[in-house]
């Protein structure tokens, strides 16, 4: 991705394999600053991913994948590595799918620079065939962030818009806040930012005003689990966000690559759904919010039926939740996902 950075240009990645060591942009500090963590073992993996240095689930896949790749040739004690990177966070596929390909894969750097370049392609071709689904006019609403700082570059939910962008279509972005961490506010309006797309922060609780006010023409969001009938985790506010849409008939679209659905569960019922700390929720800006001795919840993600998806957004092209055995199949036959 194009990035700005006092006045000059240049072209950054979420995260990269740099002479043994895996490079994060430290995406807790965007939009305040970019700053590079870098990881020398499978323990710096482990804290970059739990303390969302690095946050997204392709991203997380790759960041995992290239951990992998710089423990086995540290000498690491490999069973532990993939132990404990494998902890780091229980909802993202797309780790547990790193994992299995490095393990493949005998942990080569080659194969995790492979695995990385994949995923950017695939998140490109998700770019372009999300592209057909946008008018130039459209305001499309998103929430939390699904763009390059997810994967690598490109994005999911983000690179349709991108595309279109970039093609010449004029679109509005609502970039949902996306409480506690605010990852539309500070990474997806950071994102637009740079590429020049024109958006409106809002609230969380806002996203009802604009599509009552059919002030939004479509919703597309990214996906951290997708089960084989097309329930999906997402960041927490998302289902809520599919009602909405689904109550004001406007378009609910996911964007995924084949690496976040998890055929082998049948329903979003078998998600596990990672709570996080209750101080992402209770302190802001160092503040704690309401009374001392009040406590919070901080479920991350929530599950989204699959009655409420228009679509999905593949690599592989468009699928409706009823047709997700033909993107089985075409994953099956994929040798890059065996
Ligand atoms: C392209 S996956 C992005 C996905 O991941 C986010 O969760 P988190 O920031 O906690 O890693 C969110 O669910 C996004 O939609």
């Amino acid at each position: 991705m194009k990035v700005n950075i006092d006045g000059e240009t240049k072209t950054l990645l979420a995260v990269w394999y740099e002479n043994g060591e895996v490079k994060l942009i430290d995406q807790r500090l965007i939009p305040d600053k970019i700053e590079i963590f870098t990881a020398k073992n499978s323990d710096d993996i482990y804290y970059a991913i739990k303390n969302m240095v690095v946050r997204g689930a392709p991203a997380i896949g790759v960041t995992a994948a290239y951990g992998l790749a710089m423990a086995s040739k540290n000498k690491e004690n490999m069973d532990e590595a993939v132990k404990r990177i494998a902890s780091s966070r229980p909802t993202a596929y797309d780790l547990f799918k790193a994992i299995d390909y490095m393990k493949n894969n005998k942990f080569a750097e080659s194969a995790a620079r492979r695995y990385a370049m994949e995923i950017t392609a695939r998140s490109k071709k998700i770019g372009e065939y999300g592209n057909e689904l946008i008018k130039s006019g459209d305001k499309i609403l998103t929430h939390c962030n699904a763009g390059a700082l997810a994967v690598v570059d490109w994005g999911t939910a983000l690179a349709p818009m991108r595309i279109a962008h970039d093609s010449g279509k004029n679109i509005f972005v609502y970039v949902d806040e996306t409480r506690p961490r605010l990852q539309g506010a500070r990474l997806t309006a950071w994102e637009l930012q740079q590429e020049g797309i024109e958006h409106s922060i809002i609230a969380d609780n806002a996203a009802g005003y604009f599509m009552k006010n059919k002030d939004v023409n479509l919703v597309i969001v990214g996906a951290d689990r997708i089960a084989a009938n097309g329930d999906f985790a997402n960041k927490i506010g998302t289902y809520e966000k599919a009602v909405l849409a689904r109550v004001n008939n406007i378009p609910f679209y996911v964007a995924a690559p084949g690496s976040t659905f998890d055929f082998s569960i049948k329903s979003g019922d078998e998600i596990p759904i990672e709570e996080r700390d209750e101080n992402e929720v209770l302190i802001v800006n160092d503040k704690h919010l309401g009374p001392a001795e009040s406590h919070a919840r901080n479920p991350a993600f929530d599950v989204t039926p699959h009655e409420y998806v228009t679509a999905f957004i593949t690599e592989y092209g468009l699928f409706k939740p009823e047709e997700l055995k033909n993107l089985y199949s075409m994953i099956q036959r994929d040798l890059f996902m065996r």
